[in-house]
């Protein structure tokens, strides 16, 4: 890991700004170096937050995107619970980024071959990467500590092999969704955590103050060779007592 970087903002109307600088000098700096910018998102809060913040942005081309997801609940598209569909309506069909250029599970198949599916998509996106490497990878974090859909004590914390896994019994509805594991997400060149909201405060305190041997599966994530940052709020970073930066409106990071 390169460090990692715990940036506070006093809103989540200050953080955005942040954040689409974030996304937007990271796929300037991906496509001048290898002619495309990959992208993983998350679901949850995230959804409505990116989207506002992108298309308020007076520019944005999206053409040389590659758009992936952290994880996906195996539902229909047309489901509220979709990942992709609330981007859809809520981002991708505002923006320049074509079809191919977007990475969705086939919410038609049975978990597990879904996520094989979902590994064969990531794959061929990715020729000649045994372990695909992300530019940046937005994640999100449920106030028990879970990212992507990692969950808490749940054996897939420990997978090594697969870059995409299945689960059926998730916590948090729906049940069955598919996941990036861990030696995908920590291969990603950058990776990003927002996290917005005094429900988040306490886990928040535990995930960046806790010891290196952590229950909560976002203390897990550490990129290998790649940037770390924990983008969040006042009142979710309340209880932390670490060094942050705070940077105010108009962070380039
Ligand atoms: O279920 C999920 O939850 C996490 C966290 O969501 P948030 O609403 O608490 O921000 C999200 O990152 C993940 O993609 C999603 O499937």
């Amino acid at each position: 890991m390169t460090g990692r970087r715990i940036v506070v903002f006093t809103s989540s109307a200050e953080l955005g700004p942040a954040l689409t600088h974030l996304v937007t000098s990271r796929a300037e700096k991906a496509i001048t170096s290898h002619g495309r910018f990959t992208l993983g998102l998350s679901g949850g809060s995230l959804v409505s937050m990116l989207s506002k913040e992108l298309l308020a942005l007076p520019q944005l081309d999206c053409s040389k995107w590659v758009v992936g997801f952290c994880d996906e609940r195996l539902v229909s598209f047309s489901d509220p619970e979709s990942t992709y569909g609330v981007y859809k309506s809520q981002l991708f069909s505002k923006i320049n980024i074509p079809d191919s250029g977007i990475l969705t599970i086939d919410s038609s198949l049975p978990v597990t071959e879904c996520a094989e599916d979902y590994t064969r998509k990531l794959k061929e996106a990715f020729p000649g990467e045994d372990l695909p490497v992300f530019d940046l990878l937005l994640l999100g974090m449920g106030p028990d500590g879970h990212t992507c859909s990692l969950f808490p004590d749940h054996p897939l914390l420990e997978e090594t092999k697969k870059i995409v896994a299945p689960i059926s019994d998730s916590p948090k509805p729906p049940p069955q969704r598919v996941t990036m594991t861990f030696p995908l997400v920590n291969s990603a060149r950058c990776v990003a955590f927002i996290s917005t909201g005094g429900s988040k405060a306490t886990v928040l305190k535990e995930v960046l103050e806790g010891g290196k041997v952590s229950p909560y599966p976002a203390a897990r994530v550490v990129p290998t060779n790649g940037e770390l940052f924990w983008l969040i709020d006042d009142p979710a970073a309340a209880a932390l007592t670490i060094q942050v930066e705070r940077p105010g409106a108009g962070a380039k990071l």
